[in-house]
Parts: structure tokens; C-alpha cells; sequence
């Protein structure tokens, strides 16, 4: 049985409609996470879900423990991370109302956030080069076929710091990088998933046009708001057709790390092998 992770975004706080639910308090060597996951039963899946700000959207995007989530997820048993996120658009044809399965990301975050589980005593370089899942996204955009909104089907994803909004300078600066849509809190989590050898995808829920367009206003977060419920609703109805659907799992994810850890195996302290054995206990066995 598929067990996905939902990472709930702004205006997503709790997953209805969940079987045999359990509100589970989780620990990690990081600190805790967002907020307690509520694991239980969709359709024919297991679902564990997270507001990634807390309930109460206490966490602003720079205070969230990016690796204590994904580390609880894991620890769940998680397999597949969907990431349900607000986002700016940064291009004419994604209106406000729209989705966009992101393939791309482009780390624009300061270095502020803690962004990796590799820390002195043991150093890995996994591959960012296609940073999402390709079979986690092809199910959702057959999951998104299903519920009649307008959908793209990939887009590059560009994270900002925030909790400020961009200036209309750097609105146009990240249409001319390449990006699509702009958001602030995918990155580290995207690089976090991967270390953890997790499949990534991120339903992004566009709400305005950020603040390059000049026959728009600029975002606010009244703008974002007057959009987001609408494309909440329409993000549970995706979940919901996606949890009806056979998990694809025809992708490498789970064996992201197999061959990015350069320390050798016997030079890793056994302090640090049991903290990371959630992520890598597999490769603890010296050949
Ligand atoms: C309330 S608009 C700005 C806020 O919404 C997005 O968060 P999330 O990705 O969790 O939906 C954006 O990144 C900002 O954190
Ligand atoms: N314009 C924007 N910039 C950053 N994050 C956002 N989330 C929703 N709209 C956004």
C-alpha cells in the first residue's frame, strides 16, 4: 500500500476525510516539526499529513524545521512527499486559480535555513539535476485531469526568502532566470526529501501575479487570500482522485543516496550512523 506524505501550504491545514486517524506526536534528532502528523486512510492509500506552518500558520516560512519534517516523515514510513503549496505567478498564462506541477526549483533562499542532513563526520552530494519525481508527478497530473482546473503540467518553481513579498525588481528578474511561479518555502525541503531518498512533487495553487504585471495590483496577502480557498477545495479533490489511483513508483528516489555518500563507511562515528539509520541505515552494511 502507497504511504504518501502531504505537506499542507497555506489555507491547508488539516486533511478531512482521513479512516482510522492517529494525531501522532513525533520526535526527531532536529527538534519537532510543524506541527503533530495525522496519519490514517484515504481511499486505498495511507496518508500522513503536516501543516508545514502549524495549525494556526504560526511558523513563517524562514522558522519552519524543514529537516525535522521530513525526517518525521520518513520515520512514518512515508515514501512520496507531496508538497501543496501557494505560490505568485510569474508568467501571463498561469492565472490566479490555476495549478502547476512543478519539475523545477530554483534555490534563491539565503543560507540561513538549515538545508541538509549530511554535518561534519560524514558528507553526501546527492543530484539535484531533476529535483521532483517524475512518476509522483505524472500521477497528479492524472489526478488534476480528473477534477476540470486548468493545469500545467510542469513549471520551475523559484524560492525567495521572504516572509516579505518581492519587489517588482525581483519579479522581473526571476521571470528572466526562467522561473514560473514564486513561492517561499519548497527550498530546503525539495533537497531534504531527496537526501532522505523520498519522492518529491509539488501541487502548486497559483493566487496572484506577484508584482510584475502593470495592469495588476501587487500581492497582498487579502489577494492570496481571496483565492486560496477556492484552490484549497480544489487541491483536497485532487488528493482525493489521487488516492483512488495505483501509486506509480518507477523511479529512482528511493535510492537517491546510494551512490552520493563519499565518506567511507567505517570513518562515519557511531554516533551519527544511529542519528541518520531513519535515512541510511541500508547502507550502514560494509560490503
Ligand atoms: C500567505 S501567502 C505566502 C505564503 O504562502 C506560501 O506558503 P506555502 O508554500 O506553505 O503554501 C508562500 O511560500 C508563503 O509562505
Ligand atoms: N507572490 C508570491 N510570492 C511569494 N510567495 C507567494 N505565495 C503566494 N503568492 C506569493
Amino acid at each position: 500500500m502507497a504511504v504518501y506524505g502531504i505537506i499542507g501550504g497555506s489555507g491547508l491545514y488539516q486533511m478531512d476525510g482521513l479512516r482510522n486517524v492517529e494525531e501522532l506526536e513525533v520526535t526527531t534528532p532536529y527538534g519537532p516539526p510543524s506541527d503533530r502528523i495525522f496519519c490514517g486512510q484515504l481511499g486505498d492509500v495511507t496518508l500522513c499529513f503536516l501543516p508545514r506552518h502549524g495549525r494556526n500558520h504560526t511558523l513563517p516560512p524562514s522558522e519552519i524545521n524543514f529537516r525535522a519534517n521530513i525526517f518525521a516523515l520518513k520515520t512514518l514510513g512515508v515514501e512520496q512527499v507531496i508538497s501543496v503549496s501557494a505560490v505568485g505567478s510569474l508568467q501571463q498564462q498561469i492565472a490566479p486559480g490555476h495549478m502547476v506541477i512543478v519539475d523545477q526549483f530554483i534555490d534563491f533562499t539565503r543560507a540561513s535555513r538549515p538545508h541538509t542532513f549530511f554535518e561534519a563526520g560524514i558528507t553526501g552530494h546527492v543530484s539535484m539535476a531533476d529535483p521532483t519525481c517524475h512518476c509522483l508527478r505524472q500521477a497528479l497530473l492524472e489526478a488534476t485531469s480528473k477534477v476540470g482546473v486548468t493545469t500545467h503540467s510542469s513549471g520551475t518553481y523559484i524560492c525567495m526568502e521572504g516572509p516579505q513579498f518581492s519587489s517588482r525588481a525581483e519579479s522581473h528578474m526571476y521571470r528572466q532566470w526562467g522561473a514560473d511561479i514564486v513561492g517561499m518555502t519548497n527550498m530546503p525541503e525539495a533537497k531534504l526529501a531527496r537526501e532522505a531518498e523520498l519522492c518529491y512533487a509539488t501541487l502548486a495553487l497559483s493566487t496572484d501575479y506577484d508584482c510584475w504585471k502593470e495592469d495588476e495590483e501587487h500581492v497582498s496577502v487579502d489577494m492570496v487570500l481571496e483565492v486560496m480557498h477556492q484552490n484549497v477545495s480544489n487541491a483536497r479533490r485532487v488528493l482525493a482522485a489521487l488516492a483512488q489511483m495505483p501509486p506509480l513508483r518507477d523511479c529512482s528516489c528511493s535510492q537517491a543516496a546510494a551512490t552520493a555518500i563519499i565518506t567511507p563507511v567505517e570513518a562515519i562515528a557511531p554516533h551519527l550512523k544511529e542519528k541518520l539509520a531513519p535515512l541510511y541505515k541500508k547502507y550502514w552494511v560494509q560490503p
